[in-house]
């Protein structure tokens, strides 16, 4: 077995980072709508996490981010002319499209792809497949750059597939690795890999919301697997509970995470608790390791606050003696119920001993807290050394990266900025920029 360490790379936060409330179902995004935004703000929060967890000896790289506003979708629904053109009429004819095409979204890169590293695929290589997030227009085209993106940084065949997304169809629908998480003894050995999903296309009678969207199917989760070549005996997939997909827990990670051999998850955020313990308690016996279950119940920690606070929408990671951190945003600390929770649980004497809290308000504002800010991607030596470097965190990125922030971004913007042709202007000199910053010429489309 080789060793192998998990790199979390957290997405940057784009220069036209906005609320527009286009998530159905996500309560943050909708309660916020049309709030004005601080791009500035959001970045150096999103940076000081990564810087802080780098100096902390985790594994740290960047997720560059995306070409906005995204014209290939405003052309091809028929808004033409010159660039300013197309955002003039946008704007006056559909403004909730030209926020579409401007989204923040892909600054949760929770959501970019599911990632199975080398030790469970049959070709032992890591296996990445963009998420086609097709239940949201906004998202829906994230995943064109996504792939250009992780195939940028995973060039190297000999260690990396990176799959395109799954077909954009609900019967597909595939939000990629905030339905999903990985157990394992270390990060090196074989896992089991778990996903979750919110209903199933072709069985009506199977569980799903009524009053919100489930945006994965089992059927994306199944494909998946399939296209990564995992072990069957090593795969468990399991129906969210889809109450609290009505109550706002749009994505698995709002109520459940997972690390090494710790799930710690909200008693009511799956349709059958005990055949799910049951199912990862098998599949982790064949990899000779235990479940720990750290189970929060309705009585100590509501749904709700669980929703408000992103509890569960953190990150959980192993520090170097074994122990584990878990890394909450500020909120958690701001509601009574969860503070206290908290208390309990690192004096507990359980796996978890610490608390790294930061302000991520710009993110959670719409719907996105730690856990939805980073990718986890496992590699071994080879395969760091192979990936692409000028991703990782260092002190030195970090401070280029906040200079750059400084040069391009705004530290206010409203709805009615989006149809300002220099915001647009401004956004694609910066990444232009960024590029080069980032060692990574062409990883845009800029035509
Ligand atoms: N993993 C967190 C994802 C949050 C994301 N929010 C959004 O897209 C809100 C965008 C806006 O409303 O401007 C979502 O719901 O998919």
């Amino acid at each position: 077995m080789q060793s192998a360490r998990e790199f979390n790379f957290d997405g940057l936060v784009g220069p036209s980072h906005n609320y527009a409330g286009l998530s159905f179902g996500n309560v943050a995004s909708f309660s916020n709508v049309k709030s004005a935004s601080n791009p500035r703000e959001a970045a150096l929060q999103g940076l000081a996490k990564m810087r802080e967890l780098a100096a902390r000896g985790f594994a740290q790289a960047v997720m560059p981010p995306q070409a906005r506003p995204n014209f290939r979708l405003l052309r091809r629904i028929g808004f033409t002319g010159t660039d300013a053109e197309v955002l003039a009429r946008a704007y006056r004819e559909s403004p909730v499209i030209l926020a579409c095409a401007y989204s923040a979204s892909p600054m949760w890169t929770a959501n970019a792809a599911t990632v199975s590293p080398s030790a469970d695929t049959f070709d032992g290589r890591a296996h990445f497949t963009a998420a086609n997030l097709n239940n949201k227009l906004h998202r829906s085209e994230e995943h064109l750059q996504s792939t250009r993106t992780l195939r940028a940084l995973f060039a190297d065949e000999r260690h990396f597939a990176v799959h395109q997304a799954l077909p954009p169809t609900s019967a597909f629908g595939d939000e990629g690795a905030a339905n999903h998480t990985r157990f394992c003894a270390t990060h090196g050995g074989k896992g089991v890999e778990f996903f979750t999903y919110g209903r199933v296309e072709f069985d009506p009678s199977a569980p799903a919301p009524k009053k919100y969207p489930a945006r994965q199917t089992l059927e994306a989760s199944q494909a998946i697997a399939r296209l990564h070549g995992l072990d069957s005996a090593r795969t468990v997939f399991a129906s969210q509970n889809p109450d609290v997909i009505d109550q706002g827990v749009f994505h698995n990670d709002v109520i459940a995470v997972g690390n090494g051999n710790v799930l710690f998850y909200h008693e009511q955020a799956f349709h059958d608790e005990g055949a799910v313990l049951n199912a990862l308690r098998n599949a982790l016996a064949g990899v000779e390791t235990e479940l720990t279950a750290i189970r929060v119940a309705s009585q100590v920690v509501p749904v709700g606050d669980a929703v408000a606070s992103y509890l569960f929408n953190s990150q959980l990671l192993t520090k170097p003696d074994g122990t584990m951190a878990l890394v909450i945003p500020q909120e958690c600390q701001e509601n009574r119920a969860v503070a206290r929770y908290l208390e309990e649980l690192v004096a507990s004497g359980g796996p978890v001993d610490e608390l790294i809290h930061f302000d991520l308000r710009q993110s959670m504002r719409n719907g996105g807290g730690p856990a939805c800010l980073r990718l986890r991607v496992a590699l071994t030596g080879a395969e760091s050394a192979a990936m692409h470097q000028g991703v990782i965190m260092t002190e030195a990125l970090y401070e280029t990266l906040v200079a750059w922030v400084g040069k391009y971004y705004r530290d206010h913007l409203e709805p009615k900025d989006l149809a300002d042709p220099q915001l647009a202007l401004e956004c694609s000199a910066a990444l232009e920029e960024l590029s080069r910053i980032l060692g990574l010429p062409g990883l845009y489309d800029l035509t």
